[in-house]
């Protein structure tokens, strides 16, 4: 069994090319298609989304995790209004025994009203938004032939990422150092096992490692963070999609060896089909559990909040 995840090389639908083709899309699927069966992650270079954004971004995020909590908890988020702060602790994803040492900033809207309101700060966030979303656009189209679904109508069910009927979001993620020694806290970790709920995650890591996936054997694998390249992990609504064969794999961030003295920063892009997209039921090996009903993309997320957020 493979020790690491792969590496895909995207550069045929780079963001550098206006319109990639068909012949690329089927190429990079073909690649996708393997790693999301055997891994349900893989790191992916060439992408073209601006390395220079992604740093901007990083650096919002250092600044707002910064500022007073007072000042951060006028930004709160709720279990249905999914934009917004989250302080140390609010999500549980593993188990309520143990801290999550981590603090997000969940953007689901780019109302300039709702974020930052500082131009530096936003804009940097609107830009990796939008790069996101059209790189989640190529990714959807290369996969639509495996899934059997014609691109366009891949496309019209995610015609409204970040806006109204949608839940995806861009998640600012900040893991303090932990004060091993002093803490009041019997355990404590990064962030939980979970799998994510939605279709795609795409996530940017800084150059603090943590991150672990568990492969099909059972076992931890660390994901390091390689340069230049965005890890991209399948969510429940693609396993779902995809009748169990893509695989919302589990997955972790421990403090690693620096974590008692270093701040660690991440940012996840959480795509999701619109709300009303019929996610269920599929076949016996998919995993909906609807016994029949259809499940739209938003009974699942909904629920999935309702297990996580406390109110
Ligand atoms: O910070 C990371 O590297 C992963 C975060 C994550 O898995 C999540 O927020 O769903
Ligand atoms: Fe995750």
């Amino acid at each position: 069994m493979e020790s690491s995840i792969p590496v895909l090389d995207v550069s045929a639908i780079s963001l550098i090319h206006v319109d990639p083709g068909k012949s690329h899309y089927d190429k990079v699927g073909a690649q996708l298609k393997d790693a999301f069966q055997t891994w349900g992650f893989a790191y992916l270079k060439g992408h073209g989304i601006s390395s220079k954004i992604v740093l901007d971004c990083m650096q919002t995020a250092r600044t707002f995790f910064d500022l007073p909590m007072e000042h951060k908890e006028t930004f709160s988020r709720g279990v249905e209004r999914i934009h917004g702060y989250s302080a140390i602790g609010r999500e549980v994803l593993e188990n309520k025994d143990i801290v999550e040492f981590k603090e997000s900033f969940d953007v689901h809207s780019l109302d300039k009203r709702q974020l930052l309101g500082q131009k530096e700060f936003d804009g940097p966030i609107q830009a990796l938004s939008h790069q996101t979303v059209i790189l989640a656009q190529r990714l959807l189209q290369c996969l639509a032939k495996d899934l059997g679904i014609q691109p366009k109508d891949m496309l019209q069910s995610h015609s409204n990422m970040f806006g109204q009927g949608n839940a995806t979001s861009l998640r600012l993620l900040h893991y303090p150092p932990i004060d091993l020694k002093n803490s009041k806290h019997q355990s404590i970790t990064r962030c939980g096992e979970h799998s994510d709920y939605g279709g795609l995650t795409l996530l940017f890591q800084d150059n603090h490692s943590g991150l672990e996936v568990r492969r099909l054997d059972g076992q931890w694998i660390p994901v390091p963070p390689i340069p230049g390249t965005i890890v991209v992990n399948i969510g429940e609504i693609l396993q779902l999609w995809s009748g169990g064969r893509y695989r919302a794999t589990p997955h972790r961030v421990r403090g690693g060896l620096d974590s008692e003295s270093t701040s660690r920063y991440s940012i996840a892009t959480f795509i999701h089909p619109n709300n009303d997209t019929i996610i269920g039921p599929f076949g016996s090996d998919g995993m909906s559990e609807t016994n029949g009903a259809s499940k739209t993309a938003l009974d699942h997320v909904e629920q999935r909040f309702k297990d996580t957020y406390t109110p």
